[in-house]
């Protein structure tokens, strides 16, 4: 990072320039887990347009007047369950793959982290990296399958706060890494060495991604298609051919329908039919949350031992391991060319 004190006049305040900066953001998530906290959140997530492609007049009065006045205690309730005591899991996993990802990254790149609902807000990193000299910026959304909802909003929140800037910071966004090699033989070893690691040997990985209202695929999210491709390559990859795969969609939220197969669903049908030993898995997922940590691994195995399974094990996502932060500084790297030494 140049500072470029030597051609100002001297009553001129320092300019810091030159620095290069990675924003590592995810969705979101309260600031304590209680129905006050979760209110606050789910009233900001919810609000959003891209979420919730409803007109505001029809669905503002059905989010203050029925969501807002349910979920929250509900959802509080839940996330009780998977609270750490470094807080939120998701806030807590994200900041710990920027702090490795600078380790990796060193002292030539500034590294921090945001959240598109809830804190850290992504203007307030923004403008940090900004005033320690990033006027290069790459906003990284952490969501490996492109969808409106959670890419297109971040880089919408991001735009926002540049719209107010002066002098803006050049940026570049990390596309998204559905099929990339790096994703794909990171996810088969990582789960590879999960399922090794078991007692037991699943009959069945189910590889659960967050769902969407199937009106979405209609529209042209490229969601669906994407999910289907990780998918696809990862069962290739993986190379098990005692294990059956099967892909679902989890978290449903509303009347409306939405992608299938539902996860819970697929859970009670395969111990119905049969299906003894099963492990799943959410690739989706860049850090484990409560839709990993409470809504599949316990929610999801009560539905399937309750209907006649016997064995299951939820695998954890990438998280800060090392093979998810090589696959992670190796993506970040190949987007910062031109603008570091690489590799
Ligand atoms: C219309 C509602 C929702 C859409 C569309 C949606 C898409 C979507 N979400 C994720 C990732 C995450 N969602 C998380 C929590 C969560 N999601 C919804 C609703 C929609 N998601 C709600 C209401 C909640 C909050 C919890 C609850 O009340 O059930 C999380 C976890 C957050 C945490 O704090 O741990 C993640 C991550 C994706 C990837 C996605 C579309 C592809
Ligand atoms: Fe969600
Ligand atoms: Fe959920």
């Amino acid at each position: 990072m140049s500072e470029q004190f030597q051609s100002l006049p001297p009553d001129h305040p320092p300019v810091k320039t030159g620095g290069v900066g990675v924003l590592l953001v995810n969705l979101g998530t309260p600031d304590a887990p209680d129905a006050r906290s979760v209110k606050r959140y789910l009233a900001e997530f919810l609000s959003d347009p891209r979420v919730v492609e409803i007109p505001a007049l029809v669905w503002q009065p059905i989010l203050r007047g029925i969501v807002l006045t349910t979920r929250p205690k509900k959802s509080a309730h839940a996330y009780r369950q998977v609270w750490t005591e470094k807080g939120s899991p998701l806030a807590a996993i994200t900041a710990e793959q920027a702090e490795r990802l600078q380790a990796r990254l060193g002292d030539g790149v500034q590294v921090g982290w945001a959240m598109r609902y809830g804190q850290p807000a992504i203007a307030d990193e923004l403008a940090r990296l900004k005033q320690v000299g990033c006027d290069r910026i790459l906003l990284a959304p952490l969501y490996p399958q492109y969808c409106a909802a959670t890419t297109a909003t971040v880089v919408d929140k991001a735009a926002d706060s540049l719209r107010t800037m002066r002098w803006q910071p050049a940026m570049r966004t990390l596309p998204a890494y559905h099929d990339d090699p790096l994703y794909i033989d990171a996810l088969a070893a990582d789960l590879g060495a999960q399922l090794d690691a078991l007692d037991f040997a699943p009959d069945l990985l189910l590889l659960s991604f967050h769902g969407m209202p199937a009106r979405t695929l209609e529209l042209g999210d490229p969601y669906h298609c994407q999910c289907q491709k990780t998918a696809r390559l990862l069962e290739a990859a993986m190379n098990r051919p005692n294990m059956r795969f099967a892909t679902t969609f989890q978290s449903r939220f509303g009347k409306a329908k939405w992608l299938e197969p539902a996860t819970d669903a697929v859970l009670e049908e395969e111990a119905r039919s049969g299906a003894k030993r099963i492990a799943i898995a959410a690739p989706g997922f860049s850090a484990d949350c409560l839709e990993t940590l409470e809504e599949l691994a316990i929610r999801g195995r009560e539905q399937f031992l309750a209907a006649g399974g016997e064995r299951f094990a939820a695998l954890a996502c990438l998280n800060a391991g090392d093979a998810g932060m090589a696959m992670l500084d190796a993506l970040v790297r190949r987007e910062l060319s031109g603008w570091i030494n690489c590799p």
